[in-house]
């Protein structure tokens, strides 16, 4: 068997262009996303900049405010504060991982829940369990919005979540479990991670650990969605998953790069236009 291969930029670009229909459609407002960058990281500085070209791209305007990596809690808290009440701005986001000193929790709190496109603060996260408007984390929504391209529906499969992550693998757990999948998390400590991931439907590898799953991980035929973003010693990206093997294996599988990483982003420009066109209405 070799699988089928999830194309992450062609659903990205499907619904980049469905998305720039919806702003088109908006009268007398422009989406307005703030990134908040800290440091020098050059990861971050990637990604950042993918977001604003991709906001450019798409006709949404984007505020870049670039903090050193001294910036004291206190002021980026205030920094916050003055984009809540920007009524330029729909969407505001802090680009994690931040420096060691500033506290993630205070800072995600701070962003108003309206405001709060990557989905992280506490009340978007409840409503995400509980029901209710809310913004859903990107990477997990955007996994959604690939099984849904694929045809995929999770009811009555089980699905396998290998990381335990605020920002991915708890949030996956829940969305998938909202379309009815029977779901298991595994993580780092998790003993004996083969038998709990070769039993998967679908697997979620998001540890962040290079070629975690191999093929004697999966199930054959099962989905494998690869969240990883790890380096190789001769610095090339890869995934969490032995691509190589798992292809041979399973019946659909998302590559590192571009699988679910274009989605990411994606799915902030989609919660910045829902946010705008919440805020027209
Ligand atoms: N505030 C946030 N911080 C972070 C998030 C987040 O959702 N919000 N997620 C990650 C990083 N991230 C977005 O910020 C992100 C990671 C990867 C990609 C992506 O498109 N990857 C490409 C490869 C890019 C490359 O060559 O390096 C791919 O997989 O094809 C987009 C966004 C942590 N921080």
């Amino acid at each position: 068997m070799s699988a089928e291969i999830i194309d992450g930029k062609k659903i990205a670009q499907t619904m980049r262009a469905q998305l720039k229909d919806r702003i088109n459609q908006l009268e007398d407002i422009t989406p307005g996303l703030a990134v908040i960058l800290i440091g020098d990281n050059q990861a971050s500085k990637t990604y950042v900049s993918m977001k604003q070209k991709a906001c450019e791209d798409l006709g949404i305007y984007s505020k870049l405010v670039k903090l050193p990596d001294t910036v004291k809690e206190s002021e980026l808290l205030d920094i916050i504060q003055e984009l809540n009440e920007d009524q330029l701005i729909h969407g505001i986001l802090v680009q994690l991982p931040l420096p060691a000193h500033i506290s993630e929790t205070s800072v995600i709190e701070a962003i108003y829940p309206s405001k709060d496109v990557d989905g992280f603060h506490p009340i978007n996260i409840g409503r995400l369990q509980a029901g209710g408007e809310a913004f859903y984390p990107c990477t997990p929504n955007g996994i959604m919005k690939m099984l849904e391209f694929q045809e995929i529906d999770p009811a009555g499969k089980h699905a396998v979540v290998v990381g335990r992550s605020n920002i991915v693998g708890k949030p996956m757990g829940q969305l998938l479990l909202g379309k009815s999948a029977t779901v298991t998390y595994c993580h780092s400590k998790t003993a004996d991670l083969k038998t709990h991931t070769a039993q998967a439907d679908i697997l979620i590898a998001a540890a962040g650990i290079r070629n975690l799953i191999t093929a004697d991980h999966i199930k054959s035929g099962a989905v494998v969605i690869d969240v990883g973003m790890n380096r190789d010693e001769e610095g090339k990206l890869c995934g969490d998953v032995d691509y190589d093997q798992c292809r041979l294996k399973a019946s659909a599988i998302t590559p590192v790069p571009g699988g679910v990483g274009p989605m990411t982003i994606t799915m902030l420009l989609f919660n910045t236009v829902e946010s705008a066109e919440r805020f027209s209405r």
